[in-house]
């Protein structure tokens, strides 16, 4: 057939290009017969129908619908039986989601209308709806300590033990600690959460409570706010200083914290705090003295010693400027202030005006001070005395005080002139004699050599600046006694 047509084509005998292109177009003439075409087969070509074609593609089909249908039907039957597993599982819980999920759809609309009604700034608006979704996202929405309320304080500490045991376990303040000790603090904690950039605290605020992190991180920031001095991770606590009234300025704050992400933290009050450490003496011994090896640490970072005065910094300086002539001080190892039976009232150990009870590592510092005291009066005093003792120059001010601020202030000069003496002898005596540094009383010192230059003794010291802080908090206190 090839050869038939071959001989019809009008150009092509023996042409190769020709014969080639020939080939093509009748073997493409015999796949697709055109009807026109003459059939040069002896058999009537196969049917190519295409109804026959279509209904085989639909039959094949239909097959595979069925078998899937079947298949997606059985595996819907059994998803439908695992939920109603599920459901007839956690009925209870699923409902209380659901009701949970209402209830706080409810608040959250509330503040979203109320933002709305008196016109927050958006920015504000979108972190409040932000801290919502993380709220919910966290499962924090539900209130989890009302869920456990009516159970037996004993089985609540238990719970609250085992639910927050790897917070708890991280942090270093109940690292072999009393177990009772535990209970009672895991009781009072309370769990808080705060947005990114959040402000936990500042520098200077009076600290009314302590934190725990549990999750998120933190920065201890200058107060510049940019310089970060410490990043906080789960586990780290921070604002121990200022409840136990340990810092430069007694209660307030010694830096600011804030947090980067959100932040899951649980709070201690000051008050809590300190009813637990009533009950546990040892424990607080414990905090007390880590707080002072932290402090150290703190004084240490480089930020402080390049940026900030040490006035500001550290209780140190008031002994550390050198220029304070501490021999020509006199202090009288039977000061009836420093033995504890002033006039005041109640002995020195429970009279410190900083905190409503002395520590027992501060009363053990005392003890051990005030014998350290009589040793030394006993080796120079007396020499010192002659050479020292003179009445204070009694001014006419001065006679207007009222007999208790009279008192206090004897006291405040002569725990100064104490605290002057022996700061420096144990210091280089005693590591532990650090803490001493401290404790409140270097602000009563502090606020005694202001004292001081009050009264025009220049001979006597020259005085150190002391923080407003400091001075702001020493009359507060004043004023609670006179
Ligand atoms: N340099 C620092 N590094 C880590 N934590 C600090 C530093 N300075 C202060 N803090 C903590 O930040 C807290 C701020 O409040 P407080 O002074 O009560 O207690 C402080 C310490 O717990």
């Amino acid at each position: 057939m090839a050869a038939a047509r071959m001989e019809l084509h009008p150009r092509g005998r023996g042409h190769s290009e020709s014969n080639l292109f020939l080939a093509g177009s009748t073997a493409r003439s015999i796949a697709t017969p055109s009807p026109s075409a003459p059939h040069y087969f002896p058999y009537p070509p196969p049917s190519t129908h295409p109804i026959s074609a279509w209904s085989v593609c639909t039959s094949i089909l239909g097959w595979f619908c069925l078998k899937f249908l079947g298949v997606f039907l059985t595996l819907a039957a059994y998803k439908l039986a695992k939920i109603k597993l599920i459901w007839l599982e956690n009925r209870n819980k699923i409902i209380t989601i659901v009701c949970n999920l209402s209830v706080f759809a409810a608040k959250l609309d509330g503040v979203k209308t109320y933002m709305r009604m008196r016109r927050v700034p958006t920015p504000l608006q979108v972190k409040v709806i932000k801290w919502f979704d993380y709220l919910w996202l966290t499962q924090k929405c539900s209130d989890e300590e009302k869920a456990v309320s009516c159970l037996p304080d004993k089985l609540k500490a238990e719970i609250a033990i085992n639910v927050h045991l790897d917070t708890l376990k991280r942090v270093e303040i109940f690292q072999n600690t009393e177990a009772g000790f535990l209970c009672e603090l895991v009781l009072r904690l309370r769990p808080v959460l705060f947005s990114p950039g959040d402000y936990i605290c500042r520098k200077g605020e009076v600290g009314k409570e302590m934190y725990i992190v549990n999750r998120g991180r933190l920065q201890v920031v200058a107060d510049n706010g940019r310089t970060v001095l410490a990043t906080l991770k789960a586990g780290s606590y921070f604002g121990e200083i200022s409840i136990l009234n340990m810092g430069t300025a007694g209660n307030r704050r010694t830096a600011s914290v804030r947090s980067v992400g959100y932040s899951d933290l649980f709070v201690l009050s000051k008050k809590d705090m300190w009813d637990v450490l009533k009950e546990y003496p040892a424990a607080r011994v414990r905090l007390e003295a880590i707080a002072v090896k932290r402090l150290e640490k703190y004084k240490r970072a480089p930020l402080q010693k390049a940026a900030m005065g040490r006035s500001q910094s550290t209780p140190g300086l008031v002994e550390t400027r050198g220029r304070v002539p501490l021999e020509t001080m006199w202090v009288s190892p039977l000061d009836p202030v420093i033995r504890g039976t002033s006039s005041l009232g109640p002995p020195f150990s429970t009279n410190s005006i900083f905190s409503p009870t002395l520590s027992p590592l501060s009363r053990s510092m005392v003890r051990t001070t005030e014998s350290a005291l009589s040793v030394m009066s006993s080796g120079h005093s007396s020499g010192d005395e002659s050479r020292h003792k003179r009445p204070a120059p009694t001014t006419s001010a001065s006679s207007k005080l009222c007999s208790k601020q009279r008192e206090t202030r004897n006291l405040l000069a002569s725990v100064g002139k104490f605290c002057s003496l022996l700061l420096p002898r144990m210091r280089a005596k005693e590591p532990n004699w650090m803490s001493f540094r401290n404790c409140h009383l270097i602000n009563v010192y502090s606020f005694s050599k202001k004292f001081s230059r009050k009264r025009n003794r220049p001979e006597q010291v020259e005085i150190p600046t002391v923080p407003t802080s400091i001075l702001a908090d020493i009359a507060s206190n004043l004023r609670g006694i006179c």
